[in-house]
């Protein structure tokens, strides 16, 4: 080691024995060396003696107060110090170390101090340090009676101190056998035995010395040793040594020795029971700790696990599940506190175990001490004897001188005993040197064993204080333990108390997490199906997207062979495009001038069609605007074919009517008509002769279609068919309508047409609505003037219709209105007239002119003579009514004719609401 090395070392040495000086005496008024002195200032303050002093008080070592200072006590304090050491078997140093030279001495003996402090500490050298009242008794850290004692001086200089002090005050040491090894057999008798061994060892007149080594042996022998408190064996052990003390010889009885023996391994095997116990309950604190460091995970397992599921869940429930947690987190620390403390309560056992041990052998060194003094005894008398003997033979020596005389006398007689005298005591003074040489060895033994006896006395006087601390502590563990055990009890409790509500709780959280668990199982299961399906639609829809991509991929590179072949024909269209566009550009200037050219012929072609619907109806009017077609319809099966006969003379309208009843010209009448239907004529043959009127109505033209006739003529089956005809069947209105809708399409490109419909019956002079809501009750008026749009019966409710379905609905509708009753002609006559007025307006597309035609197509009601009809009441007025309805249309049909100045439309109902068909600016046909 270097120099500076070593300067070093014993300058921290130095250090560390100043910092341990300080800390003990920290609540000193004394002058202490500063933290970092150096060997003069350490010196210095140690000179006096006082430091040295005060420190022998602090560790328990209290000396008379010091009255006087100066020189002499400080060498007084200094040696006792000294003195003090050298008991405990310290590393000394040379008092003029104090004054002059290194310190390294002296810093070994306090570090040597300061260990055997620390080492001894938890054997009860602390039990005099609490002299200002501060007393560490229970072993809690930083608690007198509950409250905190630890000062910061402490904790810069002193900490390790102060932890081994609280240490040493709270370790356990040797229990009662009845407050701690609960061993049964501990009844009243043995504590009767205890009791009995108390009695004989402190109710005693003199020594233990003077027991009767009897009574000491029957003692040994029973159960008095086993049962007796520790304290009274504690007490015979002190009284025994005291008696050792006091007696320097050394001359102790053999059985008290063994007595002492013992009542050591008594202790000692106390003292391992007690040992063992706290093994028990350290293991057994172990256990509980595990069981509750298992609790605290599952707790804190649940904790953490209800914190994350309810996540999505609520704070509150978190903080109630978390403090009980932290309460046994709490409790967890303070169970490793406890358990920190036994163990180091066992540790301190486990010292006063081997300190036992070792006052063991120094009993077994003291009784072969006492064997080897019983040798002694022996040669001392062995030595007496040799004296004895001496003395003899000096008397004999003494005799001899005064008998000279005699022997004179009897020289011869007495000259062979004086040799073998010589002999004998020549012999004897053999002997005598070496019985002198054998006393002096034993004297020198005896001073050796003697200073032993002294050293073992100084020791077990030392132990004896031990044995003192270790039963003081053992009281103060007792109180530890008993408080731990409530403190462990009170623990219990509140734990069972906490873990039954935390087993409600966690049965109640189980019962619930099962149900999620469930729940979210029949979840998982439901998306596992769910997955399980999309991963196979996903999988096919990857393959038919691979298909396809397949297929784009074909078909790109089609296309894209198609795209170079478009742009190379691109070119070569682009070319022909320009030549086409070239064409185009010269077809177009021909075509301007050939629609230059259409154009023409498109007004020219206007012009024409005008001027042929104005020849169109110049032909109908030369054809005749009124014009009458006379239709014969077959015999019903109820008709008598004989009853009459016509006769039809050809195309011009001439009817002979033949009636065989009759003779001459009267029985053959000639009717003319503009053409005459045969029985066989069919509906479409019937509508083909007024099909142009329709066209007219288009035209601008009004066109009035009326059947005229008796009742059951077939009237009704001409315009508007049978019942439920069919499509041969449809008469002349359906037909009309079917062929206006059909021309008004074909002209759309020219003209747009709107199509409306009204439906009125004349009964008994009375105008009713067919088509409107409140049926045919109403009796509606005619104006005096007809309206520009021809509307002679503005009231009538006007459907716009779109196509003949409209119409026939509208029809139906009407029909299902009119007044019908049965006469004795037909079954079910119409007693009214039906006019039906299709009115047509149109918009030339090109010159933005109206047209408005309106087609009546009329069912007049049937006429008949009242007598044949043999109506009376009721049907009587309705013949009449229509009879002379039809004769005033006979009339102003006769003047229109005749083209006479009046025509007596105001005759009747009927003639006035067909007045503007009548009229003379507009033309009518009539069957
Ligand atoms: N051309 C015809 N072919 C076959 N049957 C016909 C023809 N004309 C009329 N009939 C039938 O004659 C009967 C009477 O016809 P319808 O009812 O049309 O007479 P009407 O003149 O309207 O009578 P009313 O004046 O009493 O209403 C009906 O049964 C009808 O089917």
């Amino acid at each position: 080691m270097s120099a500076a090395t070593a300067a070093e070392s014993q300058e921290r040495r130095r250090s560390e024995a100043v910092a341990w000086l300080r800390a003990l005496l920290r609540e000193s008024a004394l002058p202490l060396p500063p933290p970092r002195a150096s060997d003069d200032e350490l010196r210095a303050a140690l000179a006096d003696g006082a430091l040295l002093r005060a420190a022998l008080d602090k560790l328990g070592r209290p000396s008379s107060p010091r009255d006087e200072g100066g020189p002499a006590a400080a060498e007084r304090d200094v040696g006792r110090f000294l003195a003090a050491v050298e008991r405990m078997g310290l590393p000394s140093f040379a008092p003029s170390d104090l004054q002059t030279g290194p310190m390294s001495a002296v810093v070994a003996c306090l570090l040597a101090l300061r260990d055997q402090f620390v080492s001894h500490a938890g054997e009860g050298w602390t039990c005099g340090l609490p002299q200002n009242g501060r007393m560490h008794t229970m072993g809690f850290p930083g608690r007198e009676n509950g409250q905190v004692t630890q000062n910061s001086e402490a904790r810069e200089d002193g900490k390790q101190m102060e932890t081994t002090l609280q240490k040493a005050s709270r370790s356990p040491a040797m229990s009662e056998p009845s407050s701690v090894i609960s061993r049964p057999e501990l009844s009243s008798t043995s504590r009767h035995a205890g009791r009995n061994f108390h009695e004989v060892f402190q109710l005693r007149q003199g020594g233990y010395s003077d027991l009767p080594s009897s009574k000491i042996s029957d003692m040994m022998k029973s159960t008095s040793l086993d049962n007796a408190p520790t304290q009274s064996l504690l007490s015979v052990v002190n009284g025994i040594l005291d008696e050792i003390i006091e007696r320097k010889n050394g001359e102790i009885p053999y059985h008290l020795a063994f007595l002492l023996r013992k009542i050591v391994l008594e202790v000692e095997r106390r003292i391992s029971t007690q040992a063992e116990h706290i093994r028990n309950q350290n293991n057994l604190m172990k256990a509980r700790e595990e069981k509750y460091k298992s609790r605290i995970r599952v707790l804190e397992a649940l904790a953490s696990g209800k914190i994350h599921v309810s996540s999505n869940a609520t704070n509150g429930k978190a903080h109630v599940a978390a403090e009980p947690v932290h309460q046994m987190k709490m409790e967890k620390d303070k169970f490793e506190e406890k358990k920190q403390l036994l163990e180091e309560d066992l540790t301190k056992l486990t010292k006063d175990k081997e300190s036992v041990t070792r006052m063991t052998k120094d009993k077994e060194d003291m009784a072969r001490f006492l064997n080897d003094k019983e040798d002694i005894i022996r040669l001392m008398k062995e030595k007496e004897e040799m004296a004895r003997l001496m003395k003899e033979k000096e008397d004999t020596v003494s005799l001899k001188k005064g008998k000279d005389g005699d022997r004179n006398q009897s020289a011869d007689e007495h000259i062979a005993k004086p040799i073998m005298y010589k002999d004998e005591l020549i012999s004897l003074m053999k002997e005598k040197e070496n019985y002198k040489v054998t006393i002096m060895k034993l004297k020198l033994e005896l001073e050796a064993m003697k200073s032993s006896c002294e050293k073992s006395h100084s020791l077990l006087e030392t132990k004896n204080e031990d044995v003192l601390n270790l039963l003081k502590d053992k009281e103060n563990s007792g109180n530890i333990i008993s408080q731990l055990r409530q403190e462990l009890a009170t623990a219990r409790r509140s734990h069972e108390t906490y873990i039954q509500d935390l087993k409600t709780t966690a049965l109640q959280e189980n019962r619930d997490f099962e149900q999620r668990i469930k729940e979210v199982e029949l979840k998982l299961e439901d998306s596992t199906k769910r997955g399980r399906h999309l991963e196979e639609l996903l999988e096919s829809r990857i393959k038919t997207w691979e298909r396809k991509e397949i297929m784009l991929n074909q078909f790109v590179g089609v296309q894209m062979q198609n795209i170079q072949d478009l742009r190379l024909s691109s070119v070569s269209i682009r070319h022909e495009i320009q030549n086409c566009q070239k064409r185009w550009s010269e077809e177009l200037s021909g075509l301007g001038q050939s629609l230059k050219v259409l154009a023409n012929a498109s007004e020219k072609y206007h012009a024409t069609l005008e001027e042929n619907r104005k020849l169109f109806n110049e032909v109908q009017e030369l054809k005749g605007n009124i014009r009458v077609f006379c239709r014969i319809r077959p015999f019903l099966c109820n008709e008598d074919h004989k009853s009459s006969t016509t006769e039809i003379t050809g195309d011009n309208g001439e009817l002979i009517l033949a009636n065989p009843a009759k003779i001459g010209k009267e029985g053959n009448k000639l009717f003319k008509f503009n053409k005459v239907l045969g029985p066989t004529t069919s509906q479409d043959e019937v509508f083909k002769d007024i099909q142009p009127l329709v066209r007219s109505v288009l035209d601008g033209y009004n066109v009035c279609i009326f059947a005229y006739g008796q009742t059951g003529s077939g009237k009704t089956y001409t315009m508007t068919g049978p019942e439920a005809a069919t499509e041969e069947e449809l008469g002349v209105n359906f037909r009309a309508l079917n062929d206006l809708f059909l021309i008004s399409r074909n002209r759309g490109d020219t003209f747009n047409y709107e199509v409306s419909v009204q439906m009125i019956e004349i009964y008994n002079e009375q105008i009713h609505d067919l088509l409107g809501s409140n049926g045919s009750e109403k009796n509606l008026g005619i104006l005096n003037s007809s309206l520009p749009n021809g509307l002679a019966v503005p009231d009538a409710t006007l459907h716009p219709v779109n196509s003949t379905t409209d119409v026939i609905e509208l029809m139906r509708t009407g029909l299902g209105n009119r007044s019908v009753g049965a006469t004795a002609l037909n079954e079910r006559s119409s007693r009214s007239h039906s006019v039906v007025t299709v009115h047509v307006q149109g918009v030339d597309l090109k010159t933005g002119a109206t047209l408005r035609g309106a087609l009546h197509l009329v069912d007049l009601a049937g006429s008949e003579r009242v007598d044949r009809s043999a109506v009376t009441g009721d049907r009587l007025k309705e013949a009449q009514h229509i009879n002379k309805s039809l004769s005033a249309l006979g009339d102003v049909i006769f003047s229109l004719s005749q083209k006479t100045s009046h025509v007596p439309y105001r005759n009747s109902k009927l003639t006035q609401v067909l007045q503007s068909s009548l009229g003379a600016y507009l033309s009518s046909s009539a069957i």
